[in-house]
């Protein structure tokens, strides 16, 4: 699903100066994955996350989403990838607040009305997400676990085998939190791969794989085995 080799990407300073955020950069995920990215604060994770989504195009070093190679992409063909192929889901939910639920689901689809087609779809995935019931309620009406339901959904809209997930669940309490990681767990088990940047152990130890970067490469991190017996 994902291959990316020997990124190298750099910012340049307020002074002037080139910092590296991503240096010599490799990554595979395979198709059906559930990759948690973690490192601290600035080691680069959102950088990453706008390279493998086709937001940015800017860096050294090849990228390989959903076997569409990123690198060299002109804006309409890069927003065309993204519309097939990507899911985002962000950490403050980007909904539009005077739009109602499944309208904020139906978003990727129009610019004007809806058919009758992509507003069935669009009700269907707020039922998957289970939130058929508030479809007509307006976010601000809507809990922050719910808000982000209603993004998942929504990234689901164009159909995307992969969901790009930038801090999924910060904003949300932990049992709150809780709901919306389950929620990843079962798209993950219906074949949806999905890659998480995270600080949060809870989403992290959901993942198959975690993936650590550190001075601008991804190091996978090993687990102790789960601890099982007799109590
Ligand atoms: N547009 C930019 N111009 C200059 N520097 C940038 C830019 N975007 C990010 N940086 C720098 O690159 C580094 C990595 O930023 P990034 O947002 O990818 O980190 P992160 O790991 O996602 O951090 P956090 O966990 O705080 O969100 C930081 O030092 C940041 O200051």
């Amino acid at each position: 699903m994902i291959r990316a080799r020997d990124i190298v990407k750099q910012y340049r300073d307020g002074d002037g100066t080139e910092v590296r955020v991503l240096d010599g950069l490799s990554l595979d995920v395979a198709d059906g994955d559930f990759v948690a990215v973690v490192g601290p604060s600035g080691s680069g994770k959102s950088t990453l996350l706008h390279l493998l989504g086709g937001l940015d195009v800017h860096y050294q070093g090849d990228v390989e989403v959903a076997g569409v190679k990123l690198s060299g992409l002109k804006d309409k063909e890069l927003a065309r990838f993204r519309n097939q192929h990507v899911g985002f889901v962000f950490q403050s939910f980007h909904l539009i607040p005077n739009l109602s639920a499944v309208e904020n689901v139906l978003m990727p689809s129009h610019f004007g009305a809806a058919s009758p087609e992509a507003r069935k779809r669009a009700e269907s995935l707020l039922d998957r997400v289970g939130l058929l019931a508030k479809k007509d309620r307006a976010p601000v009406r809507l809990s922050g676990g719910e808000r982000q339901r209603v993004a998942i959904a929504r990234a689901l809209f164009t159909g995307p085998r992969l969901l790009l997930c930038d801090e999924p669940t910060g904003n949300l309490d932990a049992a709150t939190g809780a709901g919306v990681i389950t929620l990843f767990e079962e798209l993950n088990r219906e074949g949806i791969t999905l890659l998480a940047v995270t600080h949060e152990d809870r989403m992290s130890s959901a993942a198959r794989r975690v993936l650590r970067l550190k001075e601008g490469r991804l190091v996978e991190e090993t687990r102790p085995a789960l601890a099982g017996g007799v109590s």
